[in-house]
């Protein structure tokens, strides 16, 4: 900084004009580079397609407000009416912690299995109260190979009592 303060007062005024103009001359050429690596028709064209694919995501509650922000990654991410469907028949079932359940081995498409089989689950998210818990569900359910349980199953802490064959 003082190297700069010191050479900016030795140098005649012209040179400081000088360096000014190169400055705004590099600063107008960035612009134009800019412009014309990234037309505003592009930029335009990619937002609508980000709005279209948003539009046709009818979910309820955490959920849509989580495929909102994360700009609704891909339209096969999309597949609402079945996926409520488990989760509300999820959410009759007793009460429960956290579960998510995965098909991790060769299995059929997702759009092939029937909803209700009871299975136990291949992956468990385990947290503290208030430990932000439902938000990683929210964030992990949202992959389309993913089965979660409609509501926090509390299998260990509370109903572990009841066994297994509650707990599937
Ligand atoms: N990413 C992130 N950053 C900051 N805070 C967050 C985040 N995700 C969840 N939350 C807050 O965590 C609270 C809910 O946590 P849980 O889902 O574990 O609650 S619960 O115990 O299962 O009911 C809840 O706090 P309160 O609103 O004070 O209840 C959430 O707002």
């Amino acid at each position: 900084m003082a190297c700069a303060l010191l050479f900016s007062r030795l140098l005649p005024i012209s040179h400081r004009l000088t360096r000014t103009s190169v400055c705004v001359f590099s600063l107008f050429l960035s612009y134009v580079c800019y412009c014309l690596l990234f037309p505003a028709d592009t930029i335009i064209q990619r937002s609508v397609d980000v709005t279209l694919s948003c539009q046709r995501v009818p979910t309820q509650g955490a959920k849509m407000r989580i495929r909102k922000s994360l700009s609704c990654v891909s339209p096969s991410d999309v597949r609402p009416t079945t996926g409520e469907e488990a989760r509300l028949k999820g959410a009759q079932s007793p009460p429960s912690g956290v579960q998510v359940a995965r098909n991790d081995t060769p299995s059929p498409p997702m759009s092939n299995l029937k909803f209700g089989n009871k299975k136990l689950p291949n992956a468990i998210i385990v947290g503290v109260k208030k430990g932000g818990t439902r938000a990683v569900l929210e964030f992990i359910r949202i992959h389309p190979d993913v089965r979660a349980a409609g509501t926090e199953t509390h299998f260990f802490d509370r109903n572990y009592d009841r066994g297994l064959e509650w707990y599937r």
